[in-house]
């Protein structure tokens, strides 16, 4: 569904749940999912945006196998697909979303993040808003409704959704592990693929006798990484020359205010936000309407 479609429905008075201010900045026990197939309400109640969401289904693909990819230290499970019909979900989050392109400063050297990311969720401590350096942003029930799902097959709990979306082949994510402290010993990471399909590479930290595992990940893949995997194994989407773009979502659970102040800083930022619309990025603000985003991106 478009967003000039969605221009022309008035807002719910009721759609309260969620506003955005201007923001400067687990081993898993695997279970059947009890529904098959699900139809979810997508009340989607994104930042500033004033707008019915759409309803539309989302299907998780029925019989859900996962595929066991085991090596050393490395325990994973992938869900070939996860769900079916996928578009929509792509589309919907890719308009939906505010995005935003961070640059940081590390030891004195700026840090352009080479892809778009948001992030939404608060850690396990749900201290009051005050103690975050920036306010933390409820799950909406879209990416609530997916993370129970994907809580319910991989048995792990989650309290955080980073997203990333990935314009083209240069953008990327290099390697690296999420295997910061603020989110325990041997965390569960659930990743989440919609849109194009991109190379997924792994490496084990210190043995430099495994090989490196290499593989793509594509449209509504569900990768399940385990156990020793983010302590043992480093893991990265290279860069690549003509790619369709592609969101990623990572489900993950952050137990305390450090991680929830980490997620906000390195996926929101200072800067400014964008959103996807009529076919491209566009810089904007919260409070800007989506008719002048509009009108900004016909602008050639
Ligand atoms: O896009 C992906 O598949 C990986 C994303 C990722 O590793 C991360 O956000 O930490
Ligand atoms: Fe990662």
């Amino acid at each position: 569904m478009s967003i000039a479609r969605f221009l022309k429905r008035k807002a719910p008075s009721d759609e309260s749940g969620y506003s955005e201010e201007p923001l400067a900045e687990p081993s898993a026990k695997r279970m059947k999912p009890t529904l098959p197939s699900c139809t979810f309400a997508l009340g989607f109640h994104a930042p500033t945006f004033t707008v019915t969401p759409p309803s539309f289904s989302l299907n998780i693909h029925s019989p859900l196998s996962g595929k066991d990819i085991i090596d050393k230290d490395l325990d994973m499970v992938l869900y070939r697909p996860f769900l079916d019909s996928p578009r929509q979900l792509y589309n919907y989050l890719l308009e939906s979303l505010p995005w935003y392109r961070v640059r940081y400063t590390v030891r004195g050297m700026t840090i352009n993040t080479p892809r778009y990311t948001t992030v939404y969720g608060k850690d396990m401590m749900n201290g009051v808003d005050t103690a975050y350096q920036k306010k933390p942003r409820p799950i909406p029930p879209l990416l609530a409704a997916l993370k129970d799902e994907v809580e319910r097959v991989s048995g792990a709990s989650f309290n955080f959704v980073l997203c990333n979306f990935y314009a083209d082949g240069k953008d990327s994510i290099s390697y690296h592990s999420d295997d910061e402290s603020f989110l325990g010993p041997d965390p569960t990471i659930a990743s989440m693929t919609l849109g194009g399909t991109r190379a997924f590479h792994m490496k084990h930290k210190t043995d430099r006798s495994v090989p490196v595992f290499k593989t793509d990940l594509r449209d509504a893949d569900l990768l399940i990484m385990r156990g020793k995997t983010q302590a043992c194994w480093e893991h990265s989407v290279p860069k690549r020359a003509n790619v369709p773009p592609r969101i990623n979502l990572t489900f993950r659970k952050a137990i305390n205010v450090r991680g929830t102040n980490n997620y906000y800083r390195y996926n929101v930022g200072d800067g400014p936000m964008f959103r996807y619309v009529g076919g491209k990025m566009v810089e904007t603000k919260p409070e800007l309407p989506l008719a002048d985003l509009l009108e900004k991106s016909a602008a050639p």
